[in-house]
């Protein structure tokens, strides 16, 4: 089975989100910037600020830190392409949500949601899985599964794309 999204996978500042937005642009339907981000200190608000800049002004925002399941349900329509910015902030956001459980319920929604959504989706992600496994829990959580997501969103992808120094290698494109 592949169904209608796209996942672009890439380090910190390797220009996912450009070829994203790009990737976005090009699919000719009104495009949705949803936002996982969430701007806690100055540092974060100048990357956000700089990130509404340099794309289009006309994509409206829809920011979800939590149920991403629900905002693409709400918002997705056969005419539509969301643009999800991005998988690692929703991923740590729900890790260090008050309940437990918070992981587990939004993944498993997300990955249900995937399955019925009328319109495209291009969801970016960091790959975060190529240095050692590290020492905290959290942490290794977190590496954990982020490679866990990735798989499972990218089995069902028609497209997945891994950007390297602003470069794409395509892991996977089905016509
Ligand atoms: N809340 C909110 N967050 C935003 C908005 N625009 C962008 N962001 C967040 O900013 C984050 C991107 O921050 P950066 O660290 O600068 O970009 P990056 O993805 O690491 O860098 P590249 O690989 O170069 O794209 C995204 O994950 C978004 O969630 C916005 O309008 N509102």
């Amino acid at each position: 089975m592949s169904l209608n999204h796209t996942l672009i996978l890439g380090g910190a500042r390797s220009g996912k989100s450009r070829f994203a937005e790009q990737l976005a642009l090009n699919s000719n339907k009104a495009v949705i910037y949803l936002a996982t981000g969430q701007a806690h200190d100055s540092e974060m608000q100048a990357r956000i600020a700089h990130h509404q800049q340099q794309r289009p002004t006309d994509w409206p925002l829809v920011e979800e830190p939590i149920t991403l399941a629900d905002a693409l349900q709400t918002y997705s329509t056969k005419d539509n392409c969301i643009l999800v910015d991005c998988l690692t902030l929703w991923l740590s956001n729900c890790l260090c949500h008050a309940r437990a459980d918070c992981w587990n319920e939004q993944k498993a929604a997300l990955l249900a949601a995937l399955e019925h959504l009328p319109g495209q989706v291009i969801f970016v992600s960091n790959e975060v899985g190529h240095g050692i496994v590290p020492l905290g829990e959290l942490s290794r959580e977190f590496v954990d599964e982020s490679g866990w997501l990735h798989q499972a969103i990218a089995a069902n992808a028609e497209r997945v794309e891994f950007i390297m120094a602003g470069l794409a290698l395509t892991l996977k494109e089905q016509s």
